[in-house]
């Protein structure tokens, strides 16, 4: 049997008038503020995106879905994530875990962890006890601790037989 690992980062600013969705859910944040991109600005998912095209070094989700290309704006990450997955698929590979850390200083997030992992396990055809989501403030440091944005890093294992 092959295996291989990646993993995967992503940040996206805060901002108002934006909604905060994270593994697909649609999150308050007390300063009523969201994240901002072309897309939906999913971190999670985007982090897990990279992850999966890093561990077989097909490069990473803007040669799929450039953020300038209009096709994408206001895209659910979750739908790119199950096109991102077919391509794993496709060349024989399978998941066997993924994990995340999400870096927040607000809201909190563990009463809405179990919902990302649902979510995302089912659009990668997983088990929620294959998906890992963690959630760690920055301890007021740096843009996360400022709360100028939210990030996350993400790693995958994947086997062929
Ligand atoms: N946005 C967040 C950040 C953290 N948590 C949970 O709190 C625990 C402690 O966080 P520290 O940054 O102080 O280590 C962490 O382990 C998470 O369970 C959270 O729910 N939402
Ligand atoms: C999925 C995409 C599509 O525009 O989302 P963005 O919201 O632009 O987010 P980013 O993580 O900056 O780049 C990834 C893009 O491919």
């Amino acid at each position: 049997m092959q295996l291989r690992i990646g993993n995967g980062y992503d940040i996206h600013r805060l901002v108002p008038g934006r909604a905060l969705i994270l593994g697909g859910q649609r999150l308050e944040h007390p300063a009523g503020l969201g994240l901002d991109g072309h897309s939906d600005a999913d971190v999670l998912v985007h982090a897990i995106m990279d992850a999966l095209l890093g561990a077989l070094s097909l490069g990473d989700i803007g040669l799929y879905f450039p953020p300038d290309d209009p096709q994408w704006q206001g895209a659910d990450s979750l739908e790119l994530l199950e096109q991102v997955v077919a391509l794993v698929m496709e060349r024989g590979w399978s998941v066997v875990n993924v994990d995340s850390v999400l870096v927040a200083e607000r809201p909190k997030l563990k009463p809405h962890i179990a919902a990302m992992c649902s979510a995302i396990a089912s659009r990668m055809g997983l088990t929620a006890d294959q998906v890992g989501v963690k959630a760690t403030t920055n301890e007021q440091l740096g843009p996360e601790g400022r709360e100028e944005g939210i990030s996350c890093h993400a790693v995958v294992l994947l086997q062929k037989p």
